[in-house]
Parts: C-alpha cells; structure tokens; sequence
C-alpha cells in the first residue's frame, strides 16, 4: 500500500527547521535544524538526556513541538489536526528497542497489523507479511509466535512489521541495544540490505557509536537539545570536534597506555621521544608507513598503539608513534605526504 506523493523527487525525505521543545522550564530540544535526503541513513547519538527521544518522537508525530516545523516529505507534520497526521504517520515505519510485538498473535499476524489497521483486506496483508518475512530472513516462521523467537528474530519481525505499510522514512529507536554484538550485527546487515534493496531512508537513534560507524552515512551528535555537531560519518569519525563527540568516540578506538599520558609533557628534554597520533582513511591505511618512513626519509618510528575499523567499507586507522623529538616535524610533514588523514603532536617522553 503506498500513498500517492505528489512531492518533487528532490524534496528531503526529513526537515526539522528551528525546532523548539520545553517540559516546564526544562529545554529538550532547541532550535533543532536539519534534513535526511531520499535514501540516506541519519545516526542521531548523544549521551542520556541528550533529546534524542524527544526529537524522535517528534519526527513521528507522538509528540508537537513548541515551535518550528517537522516536515515529512515536504508537509509539515508539527501543526496538524489529527486525523490529517495519521495517513503521514502511515508514512513512517517504527522499530522499537524491546521489539513491541503482540504476544498472543502469530508472527504473520504481527507483520500485518499495520495494513489490518488501514483496510487491507485479509488475503493481501498476509501475502505481503510473508513477502516481507522472507525479505528479513525468516520465511519458514509465520506461523511461530513472539516466545519462540530468539532477540534477534523478533527485531527481524519487528523490522517486517515497520516495512509492512511500505513507509518512506524508517525509524529506529535503539533498534539493536537489547541485542548481543552478533545479533547486532545481523540486524545492521539487515538494515543496510533494506537501505540498499528498497532505497529507503533511515534515522536511527543510539548511544552506541560503533552502530552509527556501521550503519549511518551522516551522523547528528546531541547535546542538551542542541546539535553540537554534523556531517558525514567518515568526516565527523575521523575529525571529532566536539568533547562530547570524542569521548563518545573513545570507547571505541585505541588510546596511548596510561604509563604514557602520565609522564606526557609540551616540551622536550634531552632524549625525549615525540608522540604522533595519526589518522588514515581509505587505502592509506594499508601503505607500510613505517617502513617507508625508514627507507624514504631515515626516520625510525615505533608503533606504541594501532588499530583499524570501518565506517561503512572505508577503513579507518588510528595509531601512536613514537619518533625521536628532533624527528617531529619532519615526520609530521613526511606522513602528510603519504597521504595520511590527519596527524598531531601529542607530546613528549622519556622511554
Ligand atoms: N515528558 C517529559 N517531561 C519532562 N521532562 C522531559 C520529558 N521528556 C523528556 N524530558 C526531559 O528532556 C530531556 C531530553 O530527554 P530525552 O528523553 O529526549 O533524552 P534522550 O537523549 O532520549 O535520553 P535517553 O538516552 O536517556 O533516553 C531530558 O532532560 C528529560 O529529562
């Protein structure tokens, strides 16, 4: 069942503009901006508090917000009458942590709810539930109920069951924190096949940013209500600005040895070893930099802290070198060279 849109193809799927939202004298959301094009998937991360629930609950309209618009392929949706929201509400598939399937109805019956809901006869809902069983990997469990279905079979149907009305924005809030990490990654697969398969547009909401690293092409980091910071996640991953945004990100990439940042100072002594930490993106990341460092410009490095990780297929490394303090810049300047993202001077040590 799809609605009939009579939007311009390049309308923004999502646009939030000056969005405000108080609970008393409490501020949730202020002045909210932003927009998610067709096909695009929105990571929208901060700390507890942060507003992210508000702003999603806005985006589904459960909740208005005092000022601004929240526009839904091009209406806005924040200052409706009810009965005009509901077929915009139809238009946005929501898929909730603790999954919200009926306990007492099969899993086919659970996907079909929604078309149940809007009318659709009984033969055609349960063959477009089994479609969309078989589209999340579960043909042979329609007729199972919620119980016997393991944590991430059930968000397998309650992914099913967001798709069922064909929406054009799927929401996500905190689809895959109740999931251990191999689940979770079946379920980011999941999401990415669908992005991909039905071009659909996501926004998900999470305190996990390995799950935006993994899923999201653009990432909104809030904070007291506030957008601290924005972009491409192979962007804002690679160059935190914000303290929020990297301390969010340090859980997740490596960091120098305690021993080390202890004994960490601006200037060097006599012997002293300076500290790089470098950032590579893409195919850089498997250039033997050591090495070439040694061979092209006689410079020994040592690794004291390394890793790679992914933002969606680009890899992303993140190490610590240690190179004599008279070698700094000129290691500095050689690995800008080479082509590394970003390199910067931590500080300098004994060893
Ligand atoms: N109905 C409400 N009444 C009063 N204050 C509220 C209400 N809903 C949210 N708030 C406040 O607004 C702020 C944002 O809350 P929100 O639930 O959107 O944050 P969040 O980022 O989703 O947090 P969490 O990750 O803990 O769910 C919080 O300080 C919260 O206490």
């Amino acid at each position: 069942m799809t609605l009939p849109s009579t939007t311009p193809l390049d309308t923004p799927v999502v646009e939030f503009e000056d969005v405000c939202r108080n609970f008393g004298n409490h501020v949730a959301l202020s002045h909210l901006s932003f927009s998610v094009k067709k096909g695009e998937i929105m990571g929208i991360i901060g700390h507890s508090g942060a507003g992210k629930t508000t702003l999603l609950r806005c985006l589904a309209g459960l909740e208005r917000p005092d000022t601004g618009k929240v526009k839904i392929e091009g209406k806005d949706i924040a200052n409706l009458p009810r009965k005009e929201l509901l077929p915009l509400q139809q238009r946005i598939g929501l898929v909730f942590q603790h999954f919200n399937l009926i306990s007492n109805q099969t899993v086919l019956k659970n996907i079909a709810l929604p078309l149940k809901i809007a009318g659709i006869s009984k033969e055609k809902r349960l063959k477009k539930a089994q479609e969309l069983l078989n589209l999340v990997g579960l043909p042979d469990k329609a007729d199972n109920y919620p119980a016997q279905l393991s944590g991430g079979q059930k968000q397998r149907v309650g992914i099913a069951r967001a798709l069922a009305a064909d929406p054009a924005l799927l929401l996500c809030d905190e689809a895959t924190s109740a999931l251990d990490p191999e689940t979770t990654r079946s379920i980011i697969d999941l999401l990415l096949q669908i992005n991909k398969q039905l071009n659909l547009t996501i926004v998900l909401i999470t305190h996990e940013m390995s799950v935006i690293r993994l899923l999201a092409d653009q990432v909104i980091v809030l904070q007291g209500g506030k957008i601290i910071e924005e972009g491409p996640v192979t962007h804002v991953f690679s160059h935190p600005k914000a303290e929020t945004t990297k301390q969010l990100l340090t859980e997740e990439q490596p960091s120098l040895p305690q021993s080390i940042i202890s004994q960490l100072r601006d200037t060097p002594q006599a012997n002293d070893y300076g500290i790089l930490h470098v950032i590579m993106l893409g195919n850089v990341v498997r250039k033997p930099l050591i090495a070439d460092l040694q061979k092209e410009y006689s410079i020994s490095a040592s690794l004291l802290e390394g890793s790679i990780s992914h933002i969606r297929e680009t890899p992303i490394g993140t190490s610590f070198l240690a190179v004599r303090a008279e070698d700094c810049d000129k290691t500095m300047k050689a690995l800008t060279l080479m082509g590394v993202e970003s390199v910067e001077r931590v500080g300098y040590v004994s060893f």
